[in-house]
């Protein structure tokens, strides 16, 4: 099973070598906003998931959340210890 460490490090390999067809390529090459707004879009999912679906439903959301927000922190370039280290 993939971890948060696991798909981070998936992603920031993606992000160096660019592989065609990639869609974390192609919302790196979107830019910080355009991940920002799928940010919010996820968590507005995780929301109502939480509230008015099933637990797996709800689990899925999150995965995706975790996701863009991964995306954003290689946008950023930031690593998981400087994320961390504020836990
Ligand atoms: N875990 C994910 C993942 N979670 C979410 N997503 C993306 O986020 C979208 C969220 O799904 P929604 O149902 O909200 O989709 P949507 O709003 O219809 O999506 P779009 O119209 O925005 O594509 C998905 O369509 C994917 O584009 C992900 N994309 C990739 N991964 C993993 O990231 C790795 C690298 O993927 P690639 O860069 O595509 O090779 C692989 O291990 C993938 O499994």
């Amino acid at each position: 099973m993939k971890t948060f460490d696991d798909l981070f490090a998936e992603l920031s390999e993606k992000a160096l070598s660019r592989p065609e067809g990639s869609g974390t390529v192609a919302e790196l090459d979107a830019g910080v906003h355009a991940i920002g707004k799928k940010i919010v879009e996820e968590a507005a999912e995780v929301w109502m998931a939480a509230e008015f679906q099933t637990d797996d439903e709800a689990a899925e959301e999150i995965s995706q959340l975790l996701y863009h927000v991964q995306v954003l922190m290689i946008a950023k370039g930031l690593s998981t210890e400087d994320v961390y280290r504020h836990l």
